[in-house]
């Protein structure tokens, strides 16, 4: 697939590298080189190291031992051999624009007139790898949906940006983005590493890491286990490498007995007591926002009672979810804290005994709960405020597409603890940009333009129907 010479020397190569924070071997002796034309997938559960890895491939993370060179360009610093990184953590300026967020990043952009062309490069790059994409160079960025955060993202990794990307680190770069979005990305990638260019590509979603990768490498606990070229491992050899024991997510439309409607909004949005719902359709079409409405409408008011109705887990963590100055502890247990509070003071044996249940059910890796939030990897933040949900006693959870960095193993426990908590009598109200996972509820409402266009039920539920019903207003 690579026109690349096969001889050209490694744009990076890493001897022996390793990471510690403390006592945690985030990263414990890899040795790897990456050279033009290669698209390196990258897999491992989540805190397997794959974020530490590339933070010391793209010079965020000096490492404790070992060495990163350069030996493709010579260069003494990533930057300037022209390696970049598009965050899993979604890191733009939410107050400036779109070009203003490229300009931060280009150096070259000099005196008063760099507005135009920033314009023109951000523009370009976006139509280059999303044809289509709609995004205003000059919006606001917090006026944009997180896919379209995501798009701008990536478009200013692979911009120009006055040199060349020569590696471009993608870490979860499909997680906000809807199926067809996340095919013109992954066709990019291909067209990039046949012109000479090499990427590290990190998803949790195998699928995707077939399609794309001519190498797949596979870390746990902060080694690399497995290496061979993506042809060499099958979907099951790989799960089985990351150590996991694949659960089949059968019987996913289980019967449920369900019972009395518990919310009907004007919109059209109905749950029973016991039921999973889903909100599907392109990414960006409201659902995000008809489930930020239904939450606030049922939490807001200063009358609120002592037990929730409704929690929310939220898919944009950092915007939405973590509360980064706090303790993983205090983060999780937040939701409880009314039911084991006596006469104003919280029984904080009680609060550790929940927490470390949850954190044994869920599997977040971590040694000490009272560990700030962010020294967990992304994919464990993400099943903290999954405790912090499940752990309280409302009887309805709201879902913004909330398995965002989930690794795949947790994914299918996470669906059975839902299943779990609903044949109990909860109630879920869940958006994905997944057709897996939509594929899990009893009812889906798919959005387009902000409205539901069409309600589907039981084996009505399939990937055809929802794409059907996502774009079938468009010809109307
Ligand atoms: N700044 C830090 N301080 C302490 N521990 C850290 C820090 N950064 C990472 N770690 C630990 O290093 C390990 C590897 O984390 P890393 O973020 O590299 O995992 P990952 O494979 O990228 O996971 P995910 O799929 O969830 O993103 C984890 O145990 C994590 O808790």
């Amino acid at each position: 697939m690579s026109t690349a010479a096969p001889s050209a020397a490694p744009i990076v190569a890493l001897t022996e590298a390793a990471k510690h924070f403390g006592p945690v071997r985030a990263l414990d002796g890899v040795s790897l080189s990456i050279s033009p034309g290669d698209c390196l997938g990258l897999v491992g559960h989540n805190g397997a190291g794959k974020s530490t890895l590339v933070n010391v491939v793209n010079g965020g993370l000096a490492p404790t031992s070992g060495s990163v060179a350069f030996p493709a360009s010579g260069a003494a610093s990533a930057l300037a051999a022209g390696v970049r990184s598009v965050f899993q953590e979604l890191s733009l300026c939410p107050n400036l624009t779109v070009a203003e967020n490229l300009r931060i990043s280009h150096s070259a952009l000099k005196g008063m007139n760099w507005r135009a062309p920033a314009r023109a490069e951000i523009r370009a790059a976006l139509d280059q790898v999303f044809p289509g994409h709609g995004i205003d160079a000059d919006a606001p960025v917090d006026t944009l949906s997180i896919a379209q955060r995501q798009m701008v993202e990536i478009a200013i990794g692979f911009a120009p940006r006055g040199t060349e990307a020569r590696l471009v680190i993608l870490d979860e770069p499909t997680s906000s983005l809807d199926a067809g979005i996340a095919e013109q990305l992954l066709s990019h990638i291909k067209q990039f590493c046949a012109r000479g260019g090499a990427v590290i590509f990190i998803s949790h979603m195998l699928g995707e890491i077939f399609e794309v990768a001519t190498r797949i490498l596979v870390m746990k606990d902060g080694k690399v286990v497995a290496e061979k070229p993506a042809g060499g491992f099958t979907r099951q050899g790989l799960v089985d490498a990351m150590g996991h024991v694949a659960t089949e997510a059968a019987a996913a439309q289980a019967a449920r007995a369900q019972g009395e409607e518990v919310l009907h909004t004007p919109e059209g949005l109905r749950a029973r007591k016991g039921e999973i719902v889903g909100l599907s359709g392109l990414a960006g079409h409201g659902q995000a926002e008809a489930l930020a409405r239904l939450y606030l409408g049922a939490t807001s008011s200063w009358r609120s009672p002592r037990e929730a109705g409704m929690v929310f887990v939220a898919g944009d963590r950092g915007r939405d979810g973590v509360l980064p100055l706090w303790s993983i502890l205090r983060n999780a247990s937040i939701s409880i804290l009314p039911q084991i509070a006596r006469r104003g003071m919280v029984d904080r044996t009680r609060e550790a005994e929940i927490t470390a249940e949850w954190k044994a059910r869920i599997g977040i890796r971590t040694d000490d709960v009272t560990n700030p939030i962010l020294s967990l990897s992304g994919g464990n933040q993400q099943k903290v405020l999954f405790a912090r949900a499940l752990a309280s006693a409302a009887p309805v959870v709201v879902m913004d597409d909330p398995m965002r960095g989930v690794d795949v193993g947790t994914k299918q426990d996470v669906y059975a603890m839902i299943r779990a908590e609903a044949a109990r009598g909860r109630t879920f109200l869940w958006y994905s940009t997944e057709t897996e996972e939509v594929c899990q509820c009893d009812r889906v409402f798919v959005f387009r333009n902000g409205e539901i266009s069409a309600e589907l039920t039981g084996d009505e539920i399939t990937e055809e129907r929802i794409l059907e019903a996502s774009f079938e207003m468009e010809g109307a």
